[in-house]
């Protein structure tokens, strides 16, 4: 068992990021409508080899350029699990997939990982799940979700508050959204934060307040909330404190529930909605890997297909982002009245 005392969080070489700033300034501006294309977060449930998933964020990177007028898309990179009860934790903690929890190669690993992704010029999305981790990528991220099991937890919203990034928020697993409109409230707070400083000790300061939190929409145990309905009731309560509220809709999850052959039928009807003139809906998130399925823990786990949920794989994936491209031409146009003469 690896015991050693956690390394200095690094510091980002000057041009990653400054890549990194542009990318999260693209994401806000998709967010907050002045770009009028779709957020798409794409990729693994949990990353577990460095190989596959850069073959992956290649062809989703071809898939970004074929749509880059009406998508921007966001690889999930996800070295991190929160688990309903136990498994495996994710590369961070786990990257030798055998139980050792070398958390010190978990962190080289990640880092190196989206690192490649940056380099690839591909925006890495990342949810935050160990607050006292988080200082070691997070200067290499360009979006993060805080996911439905610790939406509730002050010292995520604290962290969350204290992030120079855009962050959603999921509803809780049971469906509850109020929970996510309140953390969004709170990150927005100046707070008291505590983490790592450049030379590895704890430390806290206060926070600005991040005024870049959404709502993320991820269906529950009993319900999916990707529907009209669901969406405009979600965005009714937003809008009790926002006047332009916005949210992004996760395909995956309590949404598919928990079937990856479900996904494309909740993004039919996200895009359905876009193309109606649904300005609320901001972007979407996918799972989806090179291979479609899923597979049992291991410490030998076959490359390119996921150990965590299922996923679409690639080749599936394809038509979902033209269909939500599509959706999105047709909200441009409809909102510049051009629809019937173009
Ligand atoms: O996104 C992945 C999983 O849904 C999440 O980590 C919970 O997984 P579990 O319910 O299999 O533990
Ligand atoms: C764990 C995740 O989602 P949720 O919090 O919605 O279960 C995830 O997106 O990987």
């Amino acid at each position: 068992m690896n015991r050693a005392p956690l390394p200095p969080p690094p510091a980002t070489a000057p041009e990653r990021s400054a890549r990194v700033a542009g990318q999260r300034r693209v994401v806000v501006d998709v967010l907050t409508g002045a770009d009028d294309r779709l957020l798409v977060v794409a990729g693994p449930c949990s990353v577990h080899d460095h190989q596959s998933t850069m073959e992956y964020v290649a062809g989703l990177a071809a898939l970004a350029r074929r749509h880059a007028d009406d998508l921007y898309v966001v690889a999930r990179v996800y070295p991190e699990k929160p688990r309903t009860r136990l498994g495996w934790p994710g590369m961070l903690l786990d990257p030798h997939m055998d139980g050792s929890h070398h958390v010190t190669d978990g962190i080289a690993a990640a880092r190196e990982l989206m690192c490649a992704v940056v380099d690839a010029g591909v925006p890495v999305a990342t949810e935050f799940v160990e607050p006292l981790l988080t200082g070691y990528v997070a200067d290499l991220v360009a979006w993060a979700a805080i996911g439905a099991r610790t939406v509730e937890s002050p010292s995520h919203r604290r962290l969350a508050s204290g992030l120079g990034l855009p962050v959603g928020f999921k509803n809780r697993t049971d469906g509850a959204v109020q929970p996510a409109i309140d953390a969004i409230d709170a990150a927005a707070t100046p707070q008291p934060v505590f983490g790592l400083a450049a030379s590895g000790r704890p430390q806290w300061w206060v926070s600005e307040g991040n005024p870049h939190c959404h709502l993320i929409l991820r269906g529950g145990d009993r319900s999916t909330n990707h529907d009209p309905d669901s969406v405009a009731d979600a965005l009714r309560a937003l809008a009790d404190r926002r006047p332009t509220p916005r949210l992004v809709v996760d395909c995956s999850h309590g949404n598919s529930r928990k079937d990856h052959r479900r996904q494309p039928e909740a993004a039919e009807s996200v895009a359905a909605q876009v193309a109606d003139g649904q300005a609320g809906i901001a972007g979407v998130m996918l799972e989806s890997f090179l291979h479609e399925g899923n597979q049992p823990h291991s410490s030998t786990p076959r490359p390119g297909l996921s150990v965590t949920d299922a996923c679409l794989s690639l080749e599936q994936t394809a038509p979902v982002l033209a269909g939500l491209a599509a959706a999105v031409r047709h909200r441009r146009h409809s909102a510049a009245g051009l629809l019937g003469v173009s």
